[in-house]
């Protein structure tokens, strides 16, 4: 995988520079309201070249599906794109990952950009080519792995981000520390949520030090998805039951990781300090889900959807201490029982 992520200053000179380079036959910004509203000028006023057209969507998990896709593919073709046109994503994860799977799928494929604006986004899910969108509310069941042109992070963008969002972005810093660098681990925890630039960066890196080394998941990336087994069961429940609060992608991931840690706690060596150690952590930023007790087996069910999933037995990441996962590990349904049953009591 060729390095493409680029920060501030530097970031912009490679992308005016990729533009200049690529003689792209139109460039496209696809953004959701909010980015629309909020960030878009901010992005133009650092971009000299001419930009044929916008697309907006309706911001949220709940569009991250094939309406929206059907809805960019018609405005792509409308404004005459090829497979020589480039699309730029200006948004966070629904819109990097929305955007990235339509430009992959465009007359099999046009180049695209993307310019996180969450700190979700910048660390994670702008980074490292999996694109995609939600089947009903399964999550990103349907995608491609495509690497974009070039990412650029500007941290200007996190000025106006809500702090639940900012927050959740957290969730997934914290995953990087947990699943490979220890010493990240205990940056975040000291400063909480005081990051600055160094530390996104090093989020970021982890991830790109991941996906350099397996970019279609074949083995290591799967680290990547720690807490996200029941993680992502859990979000999808709660997109299907519109009488629950929302939950967002990394709250439901800080659940996640604490029930994974629980399970790793059993199955994979963690010792009890870290279990509480993590615990502690994610807690002080995380509120409790009441999960009922008859909703533990619907995830179980979920979590047969789980792209890890190998001949029916459900995979999961664990860890063996702080900043050291291991992969493909199996568990009973009795040990997600107790984790759940460890979630709640604690
Ligand atoms: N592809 C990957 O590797 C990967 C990794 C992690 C997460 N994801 C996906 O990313 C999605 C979550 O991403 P997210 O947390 O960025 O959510 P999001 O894209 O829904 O953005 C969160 C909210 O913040 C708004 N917003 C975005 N930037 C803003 C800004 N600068 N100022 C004000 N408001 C702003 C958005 O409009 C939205 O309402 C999920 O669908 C998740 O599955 C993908
Ligand atoms: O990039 C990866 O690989 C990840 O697993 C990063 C996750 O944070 C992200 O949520 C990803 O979209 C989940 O992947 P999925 O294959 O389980 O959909
Ligand atoms: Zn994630």
């Amino acid at each position: 995988m060729q390095k493409n992520v680029y920060f501030e200053t530097l970031g912009t000179a490679s992308l005016n520079q990729l533009v200049q380079n690529g003689n792209y036959s139109k460039i496209i910004v696809l953004v959701d309201e909010n980015t629309h509203e909020k960030c878009l000028d901010k992005f133009m006023e650092r971009t000299p070249f001419t930009i044929d057209g916008i697309i907006t969507i309706k911001p949220g998990e709940e569009h991250k599906n094939i309406t929206t896709c059907n809805m960019v593919w018609q405005s792509l073709a409308d404004f005459g794109c090829d497979r020589k046109s480039l699309l730029i994503n200006l948004g966070g994860g629904v819109v990097t990952d929305l955007g990235g799977f339509t430009a992959s799928t465009f007359k099999r494929g046009m180049d695209f950009v993307n310019v996180p604006t969450t700190l979700l986004s910048m660390v994670d899910a702008a980074i490292g080519g999996k694109t995609g969108i939600d089947f009903g509310v399964l999550k990103n069941q349907i995608g491609t792995i495509t690497q974009p042109k070039l990412v650029l992070i500007l941290q200007t963008f996190l000025e106006t981000l809500e702090k639940r969002q900012f927050v959740s972005g957290y969730a997934e810093m914290l995953k990087h520390g947990l699943i490979a660098k220890h010493a990240h681990w205990e940056t975040l925890k000291q400063k909480q949520l005081e990051i600055d630039a160094d530390d996104i960066e090093a989020s970021s890196q982890v991830k790109v030090g991941i996906v350099e080394q397996d970019p279609y998941e074949m083995g290591v990336r799967k680290k990547l998805n720690f807490g996200h087994t029941l993680g992502h069961a859990i979000e999808s429940y709660y997109l299907e039951h519109l009488t629950k609060p929302t939950l967002l992608h990394g709250e439901a991931i800080a659940a996640g990781m604490i029930l994974e840690g629980y399970l790793s706690h059993k199955v994979s060596g963690l010792s009890k300090v870290s279990l509480d150690e993590i615990n502690k952590v994610v807690s002080a930023h995380f509120d409790k889900i009441d999960f009922e007790k008859d909703e533990i087996p619907i995830f179980i069910d979920l979590m047969k959807h789980d792209k890890k999933n190998t001949h029916g037995n459900i995979n999961f990441v664990l860890l063996r201490e702080i900043g050291n996962a291991v992969i493909d590990c199996k568990v009973s349904e009795k040990e997600i029982q107790e984790a759940f049953s460890y979630y709640m009591d604690r």
